[in-house]
């Protein structure tokens, strides 16, 4: 039952007279990396055509990182894109287009959604909406969405996806994720979060090395501690909480978490770890800021072809779902095959899109 102010009977009809109807189920489009770029920036924005193709969604950010000058270059710099990049956005597209609009208390907000909707709204297929703090927001613009598309005589939907950013935003992440069947799913806002929070840190995601757990100390023969001895301390994550909180909102509403924006751009390492946490946590995809980081995304998002020979097996040792079996010393029933499915099913959706990610699959069963 969506968390909704709207009765359930009502919850899937269209908000205004002559919209699309709302979709009952998100697609499950693969998503593995959310390529930022600034539609302002020209040396950024003469790069898209070729990059589609090589990423599951390209996203024209019109918000934070876009100077507020070059506001209006970039939602006509976006407007260009969508209209002219060959395989771009919409129902047969090769690469996903989404835009990130300004936050709806900013002034551009408005203009954004009645500029893009009706000159790209056939091509965009999700708006990121920044700065969530509840359903309200959420409330806004499905409404006015629904005018917009019934205005361009749009036949589908365009989804909407929400910034976890805030901690009012956090409070509300059940609302948020059930607020509209346009939901398609929420994104991580580390650095804004941050900020929000009062956190005493001043990066755009990842650990820091202040946030940590160290070992007990060793004790004498007397039984005293020597708290000044050399102990191994552990780094922790300081983001594991609300990606847990926001992975479980999701998994209820049917929609799909992300990670954010990883902001070392030269930490190639520790990026695929954050990426890799999130993974393991729930998470579909994750943020690209710069180019190097779609590889990294597309690797961690995708299951390792290990994963995929250990389901595989599992599923065959499984027989017809029920009972318990032992596979290499370890006891598998049904739980652990619905975990496997899940990674099944992943790998057989991300082959459908990716042709070196596919033969990798393939020849698990030739080998
Ligand atoms: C907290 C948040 O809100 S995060 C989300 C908002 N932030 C963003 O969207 C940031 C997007 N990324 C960027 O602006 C840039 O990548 C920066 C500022 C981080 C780094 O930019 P640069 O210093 O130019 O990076 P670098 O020199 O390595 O770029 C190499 C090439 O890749 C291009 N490039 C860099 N980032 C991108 C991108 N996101 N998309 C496409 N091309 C890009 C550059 O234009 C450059 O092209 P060139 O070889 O023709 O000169
Ligand atoms: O918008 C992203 C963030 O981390 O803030
Ligand atoms: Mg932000």
């Amino acid at each position: 039952m969506p968390s909704s102010s709207r009765s359930a009977k009502d919850f899937f009809a269209p908000l205004a007279v002559g919209a699309p109807a709302p979709v009952r189920e998100v697609p499950a489009r693969p998503s593995r990396a959310i390529h930022f770029f600034d539609p302002s920036n020209e040396k950024m924005a003469a790069k898209i055509p070729q990059m589609v193709g090589t990423v599951d969604v390209l996203l024209g950010n019109l918000e934070d990182a876009v100077k507020a000058d070059n506001k209006l270059a970039a939602r006509e710099g976006l407007v260009r894109i969508g209209r002219d990049t060959d395989g771009l956005g919409g129902p047969g597209g090769t690469t996903q287009l989404w835009t990130r609009i300004n936050s709806l208390d900013s002034p551009w907000a408005l203009d954004d959604l009645t500029t893009l909707v009706p000159a790209i709204g056939h091509r965009l297929d999700v708006i990121m909406v920044p700065k969530v703090q509840g359903a309200e927001d959420i409330h806004y613009v499905d409404r006015l969405l629904a005018q917009l598309e019934a205005r361009a005589g749009l036949e589908r939907p365009i989804l909407v996806h929400a910034i976890l950013e805030t901690a009012r935003g956090v409070a509300n992440v059940e609302e948020i994720c059930g607020a509209s069947p346009r939901m398609q799913g929420l994104s991580l806002g580390p650095a804004d979060l941050a900020a929000d929070r009062r956190m005493k840190t001043t990066r755009v995601g990842g650990g820091h090395p202040g946030y940590l757990v160290r070992q007990d100390p060793p004790t004498s023969a007397d039984g005293a501690a020597d708290v000044g001895a050399d102990r191994t301390t552990y780094q922790q994550d300081l983001w594991h909480y609300t990606i847990a909180r926001m992975v479980d909102a999701c998994a209820m509403h049917g929609i799909y978490p992300y990670y954010g924006p990883f902001g070392d751009i030269a930490d190639v390492v520790a990026c695929e770890d954050q990426f890799r946490n999130a993974f393991l946590l729930g998470c579909v995809g994750t943020w690209s800021l710069h180019p190097k980081q779609i590889a990294i995304a597309n690797k961690v998002f995708s299951p390792s072809v290990e994963d995929i020979r250990h389901a595989r097996r599992v599923v065959a040792a499984m027989g017809d779902g029920t009972g318990a079996v032992m596979l290499d010393g370890k006891m598998e029933d049904d739980a652990s095959l619905k975990q496997c499915l899940v990674l099944v099913d992943l790998a057989e959706e991300l082959a459908a899109i990716d042709p070196e990610l596919k033969k990798q699959y393939d020849a698990i069963e030739e080998g």
